[in-house]
C-alpha cells in the first residue's frame, strides 16, 4: 500500500515547486497530499502516515504543529540549493556588496544563512523583500549585483548582474528522514533519489554514507536475485509487484519495468495468484501452462513481526526443474546411493553357487521384488547390488537401508520421510524419504525380518499403491521402485510362527533367490581366500595344514568371517602363514583332531593354547601326566596336586582341576571317570615332547 503524506507550506506556490521533484522521487511509493496557508490551511488534512513541515518561521510554525494529530510522524524541513546554482554566486568577488531578493526580507535572511552553512561566508548580502518604498531602494543604488531564489520580479532595475539560484529544495536529511520515518529504504537505492542527492550543494557525510550502504545491499541483493535462474516475483499486500528479477523476465517473457508497481491483476493475470491475497493458504506446488510451455509455480510468505507482508511467488520452467532433480540424483548416486558391486564381484566356481548366480541375473530384468535368503556374511548384500546394477535401473538410484539399525520410528522416517513439523525434532523443511531417493530405482530392505508389524503393513500399502505419503502430510507421492529384500532367516518359518505378515512375505518373495554357506562350497574357500587377497592388497602364502583348516573349518560367519581372517592376517605381515600365526580366537574353534601335528611348535603356539600367564603350571600338569604315561601309571587331581608339593610349582587341588578341565577342552588329556583318572591323548604327548625338545635347544 502506498504511504501518505501531508506536505504542508506557506503558498501554494512553493507546495508546486517541492511537489515536483517529491513526486519525481516518491511517485511509486507515496501519495502526496498538499496543503498551504494562503489556499486550503491546515485545519482539514487526511489521517497521513508522515507530516512534512515546510514553513519554518516561528509563528507559522507553532501554528503548523498545532494541526497535526497526536503520535504522527513529523519531518521539519531544511532547505538547501542545488549545486550547480550556486557556481555562479561562489565568482562573486570577495567582500562585494550583493543584494539577497526574495519573497519576504526573513526569507531573504534564510537564503543567506543557507549560503553561510554551504561555505560562502566572504561576501557582503543585504537581504531584500519586496520593496515597499524608494527609500529604502535608493540606499542600494550602487550595488551591480543581486542574488534571488526565484523571485527575479523584485530586484530593482540599477543591478546590472542578476543570479537567480531557482528554488530551494529539501535537504538530503529531511528526505532521508522521510524514508526511515516511513521504512521505504528501498529508495535510497534508487536512480532518482541518487541524482537528486548528487545535485544537492550540501552534503551531510552520515547521511550519505547510510544512503551508500543502503543502496549497496540494494544492489547486492539485486544481483543476487538476477543471478539465480529461477523466476521470483515479490508481491505485496495489495498484489503490487515489487520485485522480478531476471529469470522471471525470460520465463515470462515480460519487462520488469512493466510489471513493477503493477498489481498482479493487471500484470500477470494468467497466473493464478488470487488466492494468496489476503493470506498465504498453501505453499503447494502448482503446474500452470503459459504460452504453451509447463511452469512450476510455489509461493513463500514474507512475514514481519508476525504479520503478513505478501509473499514471493517462484516459477521455474517445470523442465529445467526435472533436469535439476535429474543432476541431483546422479550426484546422490555419487555419494553413496550407488550399487558398487556386479555379478563378476561374487567369486566362486562351485556349481551350486554358479546356479544361484545365473537365476539372480535372469531375475535383475524384473522388475518384481526379490527377496534373499542366506547366513550372515553369504554375500546378500554383494548379491543385492549386482542385480541393481544388472538390471534396466542401473542408471538410477540404489538406497539401501538396514532394517535392523535403527528404532521403528526412525526407520519409518526414514523410509517415507516426513512434513516439517510432523513431530518433535522434525527438521524445517521435511524430509524425502528413502523410497523418493529410490524413485525409478532400488530400495534394498536388509534384514527385512526384522522390520515390526507395524511397518510391514505400511510398506506393503507403499508397495500395492505404489505411492507413499511422508508423516504429518496428506499428500501422495507416486514412486516406482524395485524392491530387494534380504533376512538371515527363513521368513517361511516366520510367518508360520505369526512373527512376519504374511501378506508381505508373499509379495517379496516373488521372486526368491537362496544364497548357500560357504560351509557347503568348501570347493571355493580358496579361491574366494585368494580374491580377498587381491582385494586388500596383500600376497602371503598359506601352509598346507592352514589350507586344510581353511577347507574344513565351519565358517558360521561366512565369506564375512573369512575376510575377517585375511585381514588378520594382512596384518601378522609373514609372507608364510602357518596355524600358529592364525588369531587365536579362531584357534579356539579349530577341532585339533582334523589337524596334523606333524610340525614344530615355538612358545607364541604354546601361549596361544595354553593361558600364557600360568604356562608353567599347565607344563607342569602335562609334563607329571606325560612321565606317567611313560610309566603306564594313572593320576588322578589329587595325586598331580600332592607330587607338585615337592616341586617347585605348588598347586591346589582346586588349581589342578581347572588346569585338567581346559586341558582336556584343548583334546591335551582325557578325564575318566574311577581308577584310570587323568590321560595324555597323543596331541598331549606330542605336545610336551616338542616343549621339551625346545627347551634343551
Ligand atoms: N562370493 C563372494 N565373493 C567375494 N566376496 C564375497 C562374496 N560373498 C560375500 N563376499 C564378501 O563378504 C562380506 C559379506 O558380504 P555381504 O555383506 O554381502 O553379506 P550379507 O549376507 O549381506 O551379510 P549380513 O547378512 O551379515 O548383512 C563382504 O565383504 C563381501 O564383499
Amino acid at each position: 500500500m502506498k504511504k501518505r503524506v501531508a506536505v504542508m507550506c506557506v503558498s501554494k506556490k512553493s507546495n508546486e515547486f517541492y511537489s515536483d521533484y517529491l513526486e519525481a522521487i516518491f511517485a511509486k511509493t507515496i501519495d502526496f497530499f498538499h496543503y498551504s496557508l494562503d489556499e486550503n490551511g491546515f485545519e482539514n488534512m487526511i489521517k497521513a502516515d508522515l507530516y512534512l513541515v515546510c514553513s519554518t518561521s516561528s509563528n507559522v510554525f507553532e501554528y503548523s504543529m498545532s494541526c497535526i494529530p497526536e503520535n504522527s510522524n513529523v519531518v521539519i524541513s531544511s532547505i538547501t540549493f542545488k549545486k550547480n546554482s550556486i557556481k555562479k554566486v561562489k565568482q562573486i568577488p570577495k567582500d562585494s556588496n550583493v543584494l539577497m531578493v526574495n519573497l519576504s526580507k526573513n526569507m531573504a535572511m534564510e537564503a543567506i544563512s543557507t549560503l553561510n552553512r554551504i561555505g560562502i561566508n566572504d561576501i557582503n548580502f543585504i537581504p531584500l523583500g519586496p520593496i515597499d518604498n524608494m527609500k529604502d531602494i535608493n540606499e542600494y543604488k550602487d550595488i551591480k549585483i543581486a542574488v534571488t531564489c526565484g523571485e527575479s520580479r523584485y530586484i530593482p532595475d540599477f543591478v546590472e548582474e542578476v543570479i537567480d539560484l531557482g528554488g530551494r529544495v529539501f535537504t538530503e536529511r529531511v528526505l532521508v528522514e522521510m524514508i526511515l520515518k516511513l521504512d521505504i529504504s528501498e529508495i535510497m537505492g534508487t536512480k532518482p533519489f541518487k541524482s537528486y542527492i548528487q545535485e544537492l550543494a550540501e552534503r551531510d557525510y552520515g547521511i550519505d554514507e547510510l544512503s551508500r550502504k543502503v543502496s549497496n545491499i540494494e544492489l547486492k541483493f539485486d544481483l543476487v536475485l538476477d543471478s539465480i535462474d529461477i523466476g521470483v516475483i515479490g508481491i505485496d499486500v495489495n498484489n503490487r509487484i515489487f520485485e522480478f528479477n531476471k529469470a522471471a523476465e525470460n520465463i515470462l517473457h515480460m519487462k520488469k519495468d512493466d510489471a513493477l508497481g503493477k498489481t498482479t491483476d493487471e500484470s500477470l493475470p494468467f497466473m493464478p495468484l488470487n488466492v494468496y491475497k489476503d493470506n498465504l493458504l498453501t505453499n503447494d506446488v502448482k503446474l500452470i501452462t503459459i504460452k504453451g510451455v509447463l511452469i512450476s509455480l510455489r509461493t513463500t510468505s514474507i512475514v514481519e513481526n508476525e504479520n503478513f507482508k505478501g509473499y514471493f511467488a517462484i516459477i521455474e520452467r517445470f523442465k529445467d526443474e526435472e533436469d535439476k532433480q535429474r543432476k541431483l540424483r546422479l550426484q546422490l548416486l555419487n555419494r553413496g546411493h550407488k550399487a558398487k558391486y556386479t555379478f563378476d564381484d561374487i567369486k566362486g566356481n562351485c556349481p551350486i553357487l554358479k546356479k544361484v548366480k545365473q537365476i539372480a541375473e535372469k531375475m535383475s530384468k524384473s522388475n518384481a521384488s526379490i527377496l534373499i535368503y542366506g547366513e550372515s556374511g553369504t554375500g546378500k548384500e554383494l548379491f543385492a547390488h549386482a542385480i541393481h546394477n544388472a538390471s534396466p535401473r542401473s542408471d538410477m538410484p540404489f538406497v539401501a537401508i538396514n532394517c535392523a539399525a535403527l528404532p521403528e520410528n526412525l526407520l519409518e522416517s526414514e523410509l517415507f520421510g516426513y512434513e516439517e513439523g510432523a513431530f518433535t525434532g522434525a527438521k524445517k523443511g521435511g524430509k524425502a524419504g528413502l523410497f523418493e531417493y529410490a524413485h525409478t530405482g532400488t530400495l534394498f530392505l536388509d534384514e527385512i525380518e526384522n522390520m515390526s508389524q507395524s511397518l510391514q503393513v505400511k510398506l506393503l500399502r507403499v508397495l500395492q499403491e505404489k505411492e507413499v505419503i511422508r508423516i504429518g502430510s496428506e499428500k501422495i507421492i507416486n514412486i516406482d521402485v524395485k524392491i530387494i529384500a534380504a533376512s538371515n532367516e527363513n521368513i517361511k518359518d516366520m510367518v508360520e510362527q505369526g512373527k512376519f505378515r504374511k501378506d508381505l512375505y508373499y509379495r517379496i518373495n516373488a521372486l526368491p533367490i537362496n544364497i548357500p554357506p560357504l560351509r557347503d562350497r568348501k570347493d571355493d574357500v580358496l579361491l574366494i581366500t585368494d580374491e580377498i587377497k587381491k582385494s586388500i592388497g596383500t600376497s602371503f602364502e598359506l601352509s598346507d595344514e592352514v589350507k586344510n583348516i581353511f577347507i574344513n573349518y565351519e565358517w558360521e560367519g561366512n565369506i564375512r568371517e573369512l575376510r575377517n581372517v585375511i585381514e588378520y592376517l594382512a596384518y601378522v605381515d609373514k609372507p608364510f602363514i602357518n596355524i600358529e600365526d592364525l588369531p587365536a580366537t579362531f584357534l579356539e574353534e579349530i577341532n585339533f583332531n582334523e589337524i596334523s601335528y606333524a610340525r614344530n611348535y615355538d612358545n607364541t603356539l604354546l601361549m596361544e593354547i595354553l593361558p600364557s600367564e600360568k604356562l608353567e603350571k599347565y607344563m607342569y600338569v602335562l609334563k607329571t601326566l606325560y612321565n606317567a604315561k611313560k610309566e603306564n601309571i594313572s593320576l588322578g587331581r589329587k595325586n598331580i596336586s600332592e607330587l607338585s608339593k615337592n616341586s617347585e610349582c605348588h598347586l591346589s587341588e582346586q588349581e589342578v582341576r581347572t588346569i585338567i578341565s581346559y586341558l582336556s577342552k584343548k583334546q591335551l588329556v582325557v578325564v575318566s571317570r574311577g581308577r584310570k583318572g587323568t590321560e595324555l591323548t597323543l596331541k598331549g604327548v606330542e605336545m610336551v615332547e616338542k616343549k621339551v625338545q625346545m627347551d634343551n635347544k
